[in-house]
């Protein structure tokens, strides 16, 4: 069997905290890639600020010095709200080969218990768990829990402060900074 992580997110924008959980969990678990999803609408929380077409973009520019690393557009072009569970279960029948991990923050290791079709779900996906800071890395559900390096980044501390006017270097990719600075994003809160 194949084995490829899922890193499924908002991505407004993809930051270096994403590329790290994705290169030290695939190292660890000896995955063949990560494939990053972006959500057309998250499930749970606010609308993305930044449209599909500009987060896909910076995603590309994020993972483009990587060939494991691959973007899969599936929940953009469902449109609608990107639930996991439907999103997963397209993956597992169209790559019946392929054992998929799916990468979570800490954060959403929390709010597992909220998660669309929860019970189904855990039954046909392994979920990864990273350490975030200010959550919990423990769950009722059978995650892997890894314990890699942190970085406290946020989409939500890049967007503030380019709105602030502050710098983001070293924060993101330089390729990812420069089409923010190019096209304008985030600069109004
Ligand atoms: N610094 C980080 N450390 C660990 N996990 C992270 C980190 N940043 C993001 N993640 C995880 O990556 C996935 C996608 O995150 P997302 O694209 O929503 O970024 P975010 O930084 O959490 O965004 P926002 O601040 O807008 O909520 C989630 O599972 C999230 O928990
Ligand atoms: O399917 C759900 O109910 C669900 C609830 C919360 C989060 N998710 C998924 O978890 C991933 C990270 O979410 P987010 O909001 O941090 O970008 C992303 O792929 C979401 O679609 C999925």
């Amino acid at each position: 069997m194949k084995r490829v992580g899922i890193l499924g997110g908002t991505f407004d924008p993809p930051h270096l905290g994403h590329l790290l959980i994705a290169e030290e969990v695939k190292n660890k678990l000896a995955l063949e890639e990560v494939w990053f999803i972006p959500s057309n609408e998250p499930p749970h929380k606010h609308k993305a600020r930044t449209s599909a077409n500009n987060r896909i973009a910076m995603l590309e520019r994020a993972i483009a010095s990587n060939d494991t690393f691959k973007i899969d557009t599936i929940e953009v072009e469902r449109l609608g709200k990107s639930y996991t569970f439907d999103t997963m279960k397209v993956l597992i029948d169209t790559y019946p080969d392929t054992t998929f991990y799916f990468i979570i923050g800490a954060d959403m290791v929390e709010y597992l218990p909220k998660w669309d079709r929860i019970n189904e779900l855990i039954n046909i996906v392994k979920f990864v768990g990273v350490r975030r800071t200010g959550y919990h890395l423990q769950s009722d559900f059978p995650i892997i829990a890894l314990d890699i390096p942190m970085i406290d980044v946020s989409s939500t501390l890049i967007r503030e402060r380019i709105s602030r006017n502050q710098s983001t270097r070293y924060l993101l990719p330089e390729d990812v900074e420069s089409y923010i600075k190019g096209k304008r994003l985030y600069e109004q809160e």
